[in-house]
């Protein structure tokens, strides 16, 4: 085993009636943060559930942590941390008993450090899980998944709910969860500017494909936002433009960076990472 390699799937594989995620492949180090990006119904989701082992894999191989989950299920569990867009608490529990619960089946539950999130976040151990807002059970959950001392956490679409002082709270406690070199982080999400802050690498889907995964400068050095006047929107272009947008006064969409010399006379900005999915998402739809 690779022992720098947190997570690894390689030609992964799931279909459902209308949708087929296909040869996903990707590696998460050690020591980093991934944001796993693509427009709603890539298959962010069901690229977590096969990791997590709550959907069953087709095809291909998935390693946590240098090993298969399937094999391994009881030691990697302890060693994960999950947070989920809805929350998997019992609802009449408060939070103590919800603390109580964990600190039994985590080996390594840190009960102090459970207090001083729970306190950074605001959440009173008092309350009931169904009195929790939408924001506070999203929270509780991250909360849950840092006290265990997980070596990756798994997190999909972490930060929806969160209100943009929380948001930034979460960010820094997932820098600090880092730091020290031997943890990372998967998130899934929709918030690019959550990607520009704090993530290394990245895995883009779209339409059950990945598009990119790697360093996040590789992203945005991979196209041009290549823009002009209608007249100026040549055959050539045509073929090489994705995700193009026209209107009356002009278009505008990417070409990949090796062939933009052949667009000297162009507008060539460098895209954000909103431009990059508008566009790919709208090409994955043709
Ligand atoms: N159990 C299932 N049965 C059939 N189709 C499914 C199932 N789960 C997901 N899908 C389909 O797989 C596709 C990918 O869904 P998925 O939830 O993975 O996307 P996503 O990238 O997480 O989207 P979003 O950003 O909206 O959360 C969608 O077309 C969805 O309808």
């Amino acid at each position: 085993m690779n022992n720098n390699v947190y997570l690894k799937l390689e030609n992964v594989k799931k279909s459902f009636a209308n949708f087929e995620l296909d040869n996903v492949s990707f590696s998460l180090p050690k020591g980093y943060i991934m944001g796993l990006i693509g427009s709603n119904g890539a298959g962010k989701t069901t690229t977590i559930k096969l990791i997590l082992n709550m959907l069953d894999i087709e095809n291909g191989n998935i390693e946590i942590l240098g090993k298969d989950y399937k094999e391994n299920e009881k030691e990697i569990k302890q060693n994960i941390g999950v947070v989920f867009d809805s929350n998997f608490f019992v609802d009449t529990w408060t939070i103590k008993e919800t603390e109580q619960a964990l600190s039994v089946f985590y080996h390594e539950w840190n009960n102090e450090k459970f207090r001083l999130i729970l306190k950074r976040f605001g959440l009173p151990l008092s309350k009931k899980i169904n009195e929790l807002s939408r924001g506070m059970q999203m929270k509780l959950m991250l909360a849950c998944a840092f006290s265990h001392n997980a070596k990756l956490l798994i997190l999909d679409e972490p930060t929806s709910g969160l209100d943009p002082a929380t948001r930034n709270e979460f960010l820094e406690i997932l820098q600090e969860f880092i730091q020290d070199g031997e943890k990372s982080v998967l998130f899934s999400t929709h918030i690019t500017t959550d990607l520009e802050r704090i993530t290394d690498y990245i895995t883009y889907l779209e339409n059950g494909r990945v598009i990119y995964t790697g360093d996040m400068d590789g992203l945005m050095q991979k196209y041009y936002l290549i823009k002009g006047e209608p007249a100026k929107l040549t055959n050539e272009l045509k073929k090489d433009i994705l995700g193009i947008r026209s209107t009356t006064i002009g278009f505008e969409g990417l070409v990949e960076t090796k062939l933009a010399h052949k667009y000297k006379g162009y507008i060539l900005d460098v895209p954000t990472i909103d431009d990059i999915i508008i566009c790919m998402s709208k090409e994955g739809k043709k």
